[in-house]
């Protein structure tokens, strides 16, 4: 890894994002909408992702849900593993800004850099060293824990786990936008459950734990990337102080 990698996983995410503002709004204005508006974010995102990778980081592979199956990444010693939309529902929902681009880099076992860019906010969180941003403080008066979850596919106990721990939920669109939110400080941790890729979470892993965050699977176990099989279907992620009651809490629920 060198700072570079860092670099350029932030300068990808961020082409990627500008390219997709620039879709939307072309074809928003068009009346475009929808699966088709989704559907052109998402090839056109892809598209430049791969493009700049290839001429970029050509010695390195890549896994996203179009190249899931090339199975060179299996032994590469490098793969890039990236989502050039994540929150595709809330893209196609203008004005929504809860959509993100992932770009992560996965070397010998480990993520060792990633950016999270979330182009309608302005804004990119990233793991180089020099962008690495304090955790804010918790609001006063130690309200209750605030648990981001999948607007549409919230984990099915998280209703359960919100009584248990007397936590509110706050649904949103989009991992990497439930991942920075605990960045941001507005909310306190991302619990998901039910189903997901490795692309979905690999970047929004890597700059959580750049940022000191608690990152697992809901057991507590490691979350593990570049596996032959990249269905990853639940994670936490959360503030360090939170962590230790979070999966105790979780401990009790039926996590299916
Ligand atoms: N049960 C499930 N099965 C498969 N993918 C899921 C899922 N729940 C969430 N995801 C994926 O995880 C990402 C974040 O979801 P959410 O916004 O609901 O939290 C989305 O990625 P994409 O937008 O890249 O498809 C979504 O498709
Ligand atoms: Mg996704």
């Amino acid at each position: 890894m060198t700072t570079d990698d860092h670099q350029l996983a932030r300068e990808l995410a961020d082409l990627a994002g500008e390219r997709l503002l620039a879709v939307r709004a072309d074809l928003h204005a068009q009346g475009v909408e929808g699966r088709d508006l989704k559907d052109a974010g998402d090839a056109a995102s892809q598209e430049l992702l791969a493009a700049a990778l290839a001429e970029r980081a050509p010695g390195d592979a890549v896994l996203s849900e179009e190249a899931a199956d090339d199975h060179a990444r299996l032994t590469a010693e490098r793969v890039w593993i990236i989502d050039p939309l994540d929150g595709t529902r809330e893209f196609s929902e203008v004005p929504r800004d809860d959509w993100a681009v992932h770009v992560a880099l996965w070397q010998a076992g480990e993520l060792l850099a990633g950016a999270v860019a979330l182009p309608a906010r302005g804004v990119t969180y990233g793991t180089d060293p020099s962008s690495l941003l304090d955790l804010p403080a918790r609001p006063a008066g130690d309200p209750p824990l605030r648990l981001a979850v999948s607007r549409s596919r919230p984990p099915a106990f998280a209703e359960e786990l919100g009584r248990t721990m007397g936590a509110t939920t706050v649904p949103m669109g989009s991992a990497g936008v439930k991942a920075m939110s605990v960045l941001d400080g507005s909310s306190d941790a991302y619990v998901h459950a039910g189903g997901q890729y490795e692309w979905d979470s690999a970047a929004p892993v890597a700059v959580a734990a750049a940022h000191g965050l608690h990152t697992s699977r809901v057991d507590g176990s490691a979350l593990v990337y570049n596996r032959e099989n990249p269905w990853s279907p639940d994670l936490v992620v959360c503030r360090p102080e939170v962590a230790a009651e979070l999966m105790a809490a979780l401990a009790t629920m039926d996590l299916g």
